[in-house]
């Protein structure tokens, strides 16, 4: 009985690998290595390089491994990127996932957890923003995952199919015990960047736009720790197992940080005052996006305990040392 993690090799997914292996359960990783890394997948988890889209390959997974159930975290998910490249984003993120969910309703499985994204509230009011806001995503990429969850949604009403869409906030921090982080050389995220910064690895922090309407007017957002996020999937997939039903989650922890708090914490706990400058606005960024998480809470039982942005960024630091390191190796 194994779990099919595709994109396993990736940030999250390796993530999602690392807490099903400290779980003591079997998993086998679909990866075609486009962002991910072969060295994320502990020696002893079965590494596939291949593209979801290959019905063949993944039912000859399916039944090599014998898996029961599939966490879909295989995408392409650069957001100014998605806009350049729609067609590109539509096929790896939709065209891909509905062949991947095709061989899985083929094989008989189950049980389906799939990455979705907080992009599909678009630029939401509502904060802390619910489930049941409305979906209004604001680019190919969100656009992207919102029609995978409709395509879920329609394949479990046809053929029986249960699943759990998690919408990820901002996932951030990496393994506490070393064993991955988040690896994309050039990566965006906000708080790589600014420990990026912290060690000289760029000239500053810009913090886009200061003029918002939040407290220190830099935007905020709900910063969720990478390990605490693949644990809320050990409880999606225990909630489909126990025969729970199909169901929609936000993934953050309720309580939002500002680009300026982030800064400040990374300068605090590197001890580097790293240049930080005011920028301009960034297309299509929200001022406050954070998740209502009542729902994951009550239906899963996810306890997270990990929702420390200190932790958070100690964890990243940690990560960016580690990566140098293996550089000067
Ligand atoms: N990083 C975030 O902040 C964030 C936020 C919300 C949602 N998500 C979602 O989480 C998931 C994982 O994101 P991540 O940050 O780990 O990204 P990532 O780029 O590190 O991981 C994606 C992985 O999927 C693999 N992949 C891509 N296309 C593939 C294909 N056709 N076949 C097989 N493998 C393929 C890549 O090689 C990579 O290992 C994505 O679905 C993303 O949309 C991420
Ligand atoms: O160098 C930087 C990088 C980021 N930011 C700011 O920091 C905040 C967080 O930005 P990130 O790029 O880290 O994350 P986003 O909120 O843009 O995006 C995240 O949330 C999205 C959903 O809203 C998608 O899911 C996406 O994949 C995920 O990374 C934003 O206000 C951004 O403008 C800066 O000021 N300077």
């Amino acid at each position: 009985m194994a779990v099919l993690v595709t994109g396993g090799a990736g940030y999250i997914g390796s993530h999602m690998v690392l807490a099903l292996h400290d779980a003591g359960e079997e998993a086998v990783v679909l990866d075609d290595l486009s962002t991910g890394f072969p060295w994320a997948v502990p020696d002893d988890v079965p590494l596939v390089e291949g593209d979801i889209a290959d019905a063949a390959l993944v039912a000859k997974i399916i039944a090599e491994y014998d898996v029961t159930a599939v966490a879909h975290f295989a995408a392409r998910i650069v957001v100014p990127e998605s806009v350049a490249d729609p067609l590109g984003y539509y096929l790896a993120n939709t065209v891909k996932s509905r062949a991947l969910i095709e061989a899985v309703v083929t094989a008989g499985i189950r049980d389906f957890v799939f990455s979705s994204t907080a992009a599909v509230y678009g630029n939401t009011t509502v904060s802390p923003v619910p489930e049941d806001a409305p979906l209004a995503p604001v680019s190919p990429y969100g656009r992207s995952k919102l029609m995978t969850e409709w395509m879920l949604a329609d394949a479990a009403q046809a053929h029986g199919l249960r699943y759990v869409v998690l919408r990820y906030f901002n996932v951030a921090g990496a393994d506490p015990a070393g064993r991955s982080g988040q690896s994309t050389p050039h990566a965006t995220h906000l708080i790589k960047v600014a420990c990026q910064a912290a060690l000289g690895l760029r000239p500053g922090l810009d913090v886009f736009g200061t003029d918002y309407p939040t407290p220190d007017g830099s935007c905020v957002r709900d910063y969720i720790q990478v390990t605490d996020l693949a644990e809320a999937h050990l409880a999606a997939l225990a909630h489909l197992r126990g025969g729970g039903a199909s169901g929609i989650y936000n993934c953050g922890y309720g309580r939002g940080y500002s680009v300026l708090e982030v800064a400040e914490a990374v300068k605090r706990i590197s001890g580097v005052d790293f240049p930080v400058r005011l920028a301009p606005r960034r297309a299509g960024d929200p001022a406050s996006i954070v998740a209502d998480v009542r729902r994951i809470r009550a239906d899963l039982g996810w306890v997270p305990t990990r929702a420390d942005l200190d932790g958070i960024v100690m964890q990243a630091l940690a990560w960016e040392r580690e990566l140098l390191a293996r550089e000067g190796a």
